[in-house]
């Protein structure tokens, strides 16, 4: 077994996932993630981008193949301590709010802080901080069930970003703004990552098309594709592309 190179936070080598009933979810995907990197999975519905995100993160344990997160092989790791690294290094964010009903927004913000240790007073002002950011700290005091949708969202993504996790994994976040947050948010999310050094690994189709991110690979049936872009010819229309898998 051989670590990534030193430059690779996340490295994953043909990465084969079933899921319990038996379904496929990935077919081989081997990938680098370079420290500080944003990186954008992209593919149709059911292609296996949430699985992915899934197996790099250490969600789900991998029986094939192998996902490293620095020197750490996460595929040789028990639950209790992916669980761990999970908690201190990852970030999650969900492509629906998931906040706690009995706190109001500071307080779901300041607690995966105060998790880690901090005292409530230092946890709350950089959680007040970061609703700022995104254009929700007058909503600070409110409970979840005051919220509507897209501002939980927010919250849920100020969260995520509170304890400066190394790695940052976005599942779709801004699914549920409307169009016209989408880009803002985004732009909001990778502007914060870059100046934390946070490495990020998004599905987003918003991000790539406005061109937030670093780098994107896409998947189709579980497999990495890569998109070729024919030259327009006399007999075709318009401009013709095809996936080549690789
Ligand atoms: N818990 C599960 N049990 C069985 N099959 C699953 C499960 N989760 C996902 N799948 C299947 O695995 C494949 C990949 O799903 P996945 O959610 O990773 O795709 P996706 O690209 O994220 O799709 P979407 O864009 O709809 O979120 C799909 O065929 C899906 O139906």
């Amino acid at each position: 077994m051989e670590a990534p190179p030193d430059n690779d936070v996340l490295w994953a080598r043909s990465l084969h996932f079933r899921h319990p009933d038996g379904s496929p979810g990935l077919a081989g995907v081997s990938l680098a993630v370079r420290e500080g990197e944003i990186l954008a999975v992209t593919g149709p519905r059911g292609s296996g981008k949430t699985t992915l995100l899934r197996c790099l993160s250490g969600l789900v344990p991998v029986r094939e193949g192998e996902v490293w997160f620095n020197s750490t092989p996460l595929h040789t790791l028990g639950p209790m301590r992916r669980e761990r690294l999970r908690r201190d290094r990852f970030g999650w964010i969900d492509p629906a709010p998931v906040l706690v009903p009995e706190l109001n927004a500071w307080e779901n913000v300041a607690l995966p802080l105060m998790l880690r240790g901090a005292g409530r007073r230092r946890a709350k002002v950089a959680a007040l901080e970061w609703l700022e950011r995104l254009d929700v700290g007058d909503k600070a005091r409110k409970r979840p069930s005051e919220l509507q949708q897209a501002e939980r969202q927010r919250v849920s993504i100020a969260r995520a970003l509170v304890p400066a996790p190394t790695v940052l994994f976005a599942d779709e976040p801004t699914a549920p703004l409307h169009h016209s947050d989408r880009t803002h948010v985004l732009r909001t999310l990778t502007t914060a990552a870059r100046s934390h050094g946070l490495t990020v690994v998004l599905t987003s189709h918003d991000a790539v098309a406005g061109g937030l991110v670093d780098r994107s690979l896409t998947l189709l049936d579980g497999r990495r594709v890569s998109t070729l872009y024919l030259p327009d010819a006399p007999d075709t229309e318009g401009r013709a592309a095809c996936s080549l898998s690789v």
